[in-house]
């Protein structure tokens, strides 16, 4: 919102109704202009772009769903609430299908015209928190993370490379993308290479590095010819024109003294480590990523709202989310969508979190079709491997051999899905 106060334009051709809604938003604490016809409106919108605009459908010089439409089509985020007193249901289709976030009608009620405000306002903050998450600006309020965004937005204005570390899901990606969008190159890509894309062709990278934000996922499990490519670049200064960020959820250091990571490219690489610390070390944010997550999907997604009780979220505190952030946005999307009624309750989340961990160990998890490409593959992977594991016993080699692949590469591909062999 623009100010403090919203701001909320009233147009209404009826003298009375103009003022008398004024009068009682103004008692509300709302800032309220008024228009009396749609070229007054038009210039007030102009001017003052206000946060909600509550306009009539009847008018003298122009109708309010061609006004609604020239309004959208200026602003496509601005808030319009359409009143009428002859609003047939066909109207209040057209104006929802032209974007009008509501329909309320007359004569008003002072309960009536507050709610659909309040209401109206509400949806607009809930279209924030979707363009945070469009901008993937990382949510919470706890020193850590506060700390880390800070961190982020300092670093961002130099150009050195960034090296994140952290265990998986706990937003080592969510982070990049903002470190992205703050630095100097926020205007080109975020290109995200992992062990397994990594090109062998220093072209290649270069090229798709120029102006752009180069994200390697899993960084200690480069090969070593990936390291050696790596580091030449870095050492012959060709990767000076992109944002460079490297992750990793293994100690480089731990890898170094296993000699399974060049020494030089960690001292390229680790001038500036943040540390993305576990969800368990921050669970005080977990009620805002609640809502953030359900605001996010029931939006995107059409699911119902549904309220998380006091006693769900204190249940959600307790849990240990060895899966981290990536594991709670899981687990909510599973509410939302298997969950009925208005209410989350501590019984909902038990069963959520059991049939998680059932499914897990049973290796049925089904794939959900909500989920991003990224983490739908990862899903399916771990899904896909775990059978394979439990077919051999446990055995890598002879599950490599049936997945057809590397030995090395499956023992990797493990690690970087947080599969512990051990306990299949
Ligand atoms: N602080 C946060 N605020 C809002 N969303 C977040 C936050 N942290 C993580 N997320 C979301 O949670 C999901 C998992 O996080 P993300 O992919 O960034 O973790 P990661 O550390 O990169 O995981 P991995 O190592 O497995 O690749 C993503 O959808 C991400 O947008």
């Amino acid at each position: 919102m623009s100010n403090d106060k919203p701001l909320i334009l009233v147009v209404d051709d009826e003298p009375d109704i103009r003022e008398l809604i004024k009068d009682i938003l103004e008692d509300e604490n709302y800032e309220v202009k008024i228009a009396a016809d749609g070229q007054e409106a038009q210039q007030i919108f102009n001017e003052q772009q206000p946060d909600l605009i509550l306009l009539d459908i009847w008018m003298p010089d122009i109708d309010g769903i061609s006004l609604l439409k020239e309004f959208k089509q200026q602003n496509k985020n601005v808030t319009i609430v359409m009143m009428s007193g002859h609003g047939t249901i066909e109207t209040a289709v057209e104006a929802t299908r032209l974007g009008a976030s509501d329909f309320i009608e007359k004569p008003l009620s002072t309960a009536k015209l507050l709610r659909g405000v309040e209401q109206a306002l509400e949806n607009r903050a809930k279209q924030a928190s979707i363009q945070k998450e469009l901008a993937q600006i990382p949510v919470g309020k706890s020193q850590q993370i506060k700390l880390l965004r800070e961190q982020v937005e300092r670093v961002a204005k130099h150009e050195m490379p960034i090296l994140l570390v952290g265990e998986p899901g706990v937003g080592k990606h969510c982070f990049s993308h903002y470190l992205h969008s703050l630095g100097q190159f926020s205007g080109g890509k975020f290109i995200e290479l992992s062990p397994e894309s990594f090109p062998l062709d220093s072209l290649k990278i270069t090229s798709l590095a120029k102006n752009n934000c180069l994200y390697i996922h899993d960084l200690a499990l480069l090969s070593d010819e990936a390291q050696a490519l790596l580091l030449h670049l870095l050492e012959t200064h060709k990767l000076q024109q992109c944002q460079l960020i490297c992750a990793t959820q293994y100690s480089l250091q731990k890898a170094v003294d296993n000699g399974d990571f060049l020494e030089s490219l960690l001292y390229q690489l680790n001038s500036i480590t943040l540390v993305v610390p576990p969800l368990r070390d921050h669970i005080e944010d977990i009620p805002e990523l609640v809502h953030h997550f359900v605001d996010v999907q029931t939006t995107r997604s059409g699911l119902p709202y549904r309220r998380f009780t006091v006693a769900a979220q204190n249940r959600l505190r307790n849990h240990e989310w060895s899966g981290n952030i990536l594991e709670l946005k899981n687990v909510i999307q599973r509410l939302l969508v298997l969950g009925n009624g208005e209410d989350i309750d501590v019984a909902d989340v038990d069963l959520a979190l059991a049939s998680e961990a059932e499914a897990i160990e049973n290796g049925d998890e089904t794939i959900n079709f909500e989920l991003p490409l990224r983490e739908a593959r990862e899903q399916f992977e771990r899904i896909y491997l775990l059978r394979k594991l439990q077919e051999t016993d446990g055995n890598v080699g002879k599950a490599a051999k049936l997945a057809g692949m590397e030995r090395t590469h499956l023992y990797r591909k493990l690690r970087s899905l947080g599969i512990d062999t051990k306990q299949i």
